[in-house]
């Protein structure tokens, strides 16, 4: 299957054309690239990997000093995100930011400020931006007002659970011999939120360079309940440019499950391959915490944002708890 490549220059003019291109792509694939959007350019997304990576070029210790907060879904964390689909931690360091905690959980290090803060602020904005003027297009598909989850996704609420991730997957030594069999930069998973776009890097714009690639996608997922993995992988190559966007749970909760939220990955290049670092930034659209969620369908139960999120947490704990257990019994 591929990835359906959508192009979004002169956005009003050609509204109708977006609209049905990109829920075709949400009912079946579950992913598609845009690309020629207003905003963000070409050179604030390059930007943005350069004030990423100033941020991780900083001493450990540094980064540490914004604790990883799991409820609130804000801070930094260093190998340890670990995943029910593999049960190892994800080969990577991350950063979330949240607009509304800039003053709570953010990095001051002198070495970044002032202007990094600003710049990220600003990022923010215009994600969220492009991201409202998407889920326009699902809210009208769900026959909901066309302004329904614009207001449902207030980022300047202290209720806000949308997030800016900054992540860092590391370059192995070639020397390691380690069984990296089942080591994954990023394990296979489904995203909680409402809609992700992801930035992928590239040095070039017209030519990908197999050391930034990895993710792979998985179309083809029924329903988000049953943590199902299937077996058909798709690459998607890293381009700077191209945003790679998914569908994830809340949305395709919330379209009684006409959306599909599809399992992804990030693999670690082989040893034939290129090594590298590899930094991507995801912007996670997440319904405000007192939002109720329910389709038009009614097919689940009406839930809000907060909980939606706490259960997903859940259920994610314990997949990992009952597939450690399974593991001891078969040692
Ligand atoms: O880095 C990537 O390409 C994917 C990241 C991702 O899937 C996630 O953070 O949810
Ligand atoms: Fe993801």
């Amino acid at each position: 299957m591929s990835i359906p490549r959508i192009d979004l220059s002169n956005f009003d003019e050609n509204y109708e054309k977006i609209k049905i291109e990109i829920i075709d792509a949400a009912k079946n694939a579950g992913f598609f690239m845009i690309y020629n959007q207003d905003s963000p350019s070409l050179e604030t997304i390059s930007d943005m990997f350069e004030y990423s990576k100033k941020f991780f070029d900083l001493p450990l210790k540094n980064k540490q000093d914004i604790p990883f907060i799991k409820l609130k879904n804000t801070g930094y964390e260093y190998f340890s995100q670990l995943r029910p689909s593999t049960l190892t931690v994800d080969q990577k360091e991350s950063i979330q930011l949240q607009l509304h905690r800039q003053n709570e959980n953010w990095p001051l290090n002198d070495n970044l400020q002032p202007d990094w803060s600003i710049k990220v602020a600003a990022f923010i904005e215009q994600c969220q931006e492009l991201s409202m003027k998407l889920l326009r297009i699902f809210a009208e598909e769900l026959k909901f007002p066309s302004n329904f989850f614009t207001e449902r996704h207030d980022i300047t609420k202290d209720t806000a659970q949308s997030t800016l991730r900054l992540l860092h997957y590391f370059k192995h030594d070639d020397g390691d011999d380690n069984d990296k069999s089942n080591l994954w930069r990023a394990g296979a998973h489904t995203d909680f939120d409402v809609l992700t776009l992801l930035f992928q890097e590239s040095t070039s714009i017209s030519d990908v360079e197999p050391g930034y690639n990895g993710l792979e996608v998985c179309p083809g997922r029924e329903t988000f309940t049953t943590f199902g993995i299937g077996d058909k992988w798709t690459k998607v190559p890293a381009k700077l440019g191209d945003i790679v966007i998914n569908i994830g749970d809340m949305l395709m909760s919330w379209s009684d499950d006409q959306f599909k939220s599809n399992f992804h990955r990030v693999r670690i290049p082989n040893s034939n391959e290129i090594q590298q670092d590899r930094y991507s930034i995801a912007w996670f659209n997440q319904a405000n915490t007192d939002v109720l969620i329910q389709g038009p369908l009614k097919k689940y139960p009406k839930t809000t944002g907060k909980n939606f999120i706490e259960d997903a947490m859940k259920r994610n704990y314990s997949l990992i708890k009952s597939k450690e257990e399974e593991e001891k019994k078969n040692f």
